[in-house]
């Protein structure tokens, strides 16, 4: 007979004796999904978020509760939102008399989001990462969820990805121009189980300063829009885009930049700070 595997709740018999206990008891796991095993990976997101009894949390793909339990010993009021049935029914009878904690069944794409401004700490599913991402951080014209912080669990190539100073592409660029998305920790892949083929990161996202109002926002990708549009061309061009050729020029020396700086070698911190200077002289002018 085959070993059990690693994703049953009994562990596989093995003539070696396992050399680290689990973080916490496995739990039951017909799915293979891959659960959150290390209680350093768990502390590190909910301790990242800062949560207090005022604060709304989203649990996003709750699983059994392995975040779920965490989130509301903060005193939060936490969301935990999952589509399968089974999940669904251990949330349930872990957390449906807590006061603090609704378990909502649904999908976390299309559940409907809080109006209140609320945080999200989740491991979330790899396939689903950057679809959640389009749902919780701002498009093109500038609207945006409430979020006010995230602390996630990703693939770890997918949060290479999100967090170059330098994306490849506009979309990663007016999330890193507009956030701060940074990686705290990589989560191994040991950190699960059953442990997925590659590692994780905890990827920490947070507001930048002074980029919530509509206007800055809307010259912020347009600049963005600009440069991924030709990169070669120097960056004061595309701020000609929303600015008259003094303040481009100025704000361009503020901002630490030189002069003749490519348009597509300017990292997305760099054209935040354009886009509030530019918002800045023109109400000064
Ligand atoms: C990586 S597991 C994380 C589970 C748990 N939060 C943990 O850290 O151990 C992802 C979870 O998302 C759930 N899930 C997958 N797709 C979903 C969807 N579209 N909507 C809601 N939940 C989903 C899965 O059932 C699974 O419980």
């Amino acid at each position: 007979m085959p070993a059990r595997s690693p994703r049953s709740s009994t562990p596989a018999r093995s003539s070696t004796p396992a050399r680290r206990r689990p973080a916490r008891p496995a739990t039951v796991n017909h799915h293979g999904i891959h659960l959150l095993r290390s209680g350093t990976a768990v502390r590190g997101l909910v301790e990242s978020a800062g949560l207090g009894p005022d604060s709304l949390v989203l649990d996003l793909g709750a699983g059994p509760g392995t975040l779920t339990a965490p989130l509301a010993r903060t005193g939060a009021r936490v969301l935990a939102v999952e589509r399968d049935p089974e999940f669904l029914a251990r949330l349930e009878r872990r957390f449906g008399a807590h006061p603090k904690v609704r378990v909502v069944a649904g999908d976390l794409v299309t559940v409907p989001l809080p109006r209140r401004p609320f945080q999200v700490v989740a491991s979330i599913p790899y396939d689903l990462s950057t679809r959640l991402l389009r749902r919780l951080l701002p498009d093109a014209t500038g609207g945006a969820s409430g979020l006010a912080a995230a602390d996630l669990v990703v693939e770890w190539g997918f949060a290479q990805r999100v967090c170059r100073a330098v994306p490849r592409d506009l979309e990663a660029a007016r999330w890193g121009a507009t956030y701060e998305l940074r990686v705290v920790r990589r989560v191994r892949a040991a950190a699960f189980t059953p442990a997925p083929a590659v590692d994780s990161a905890h990827l920490r996202i947070r507001s930048r300063p002074g980029l919530a109002g509509r206007r800055v926002r809307r010259v912020l990708y347009a600049m963005l829009a600009e440069a991924f549009r030709r990169p070669d061309q120097p960056a004061r061009t595309a701020v000609a885009e929303v600015a008259v050729r003094s303040v481009a020029r100025r704000v361009l020396g503020d901002a630490g930049l030189d002069r003749g700086v490519r348009a597509g070698a300017v990292p997305v911190d760099r054209w935040a700070d354009l886009a509030r200077s530019v918002i800045d002289l023109s109400r000064r002018r």
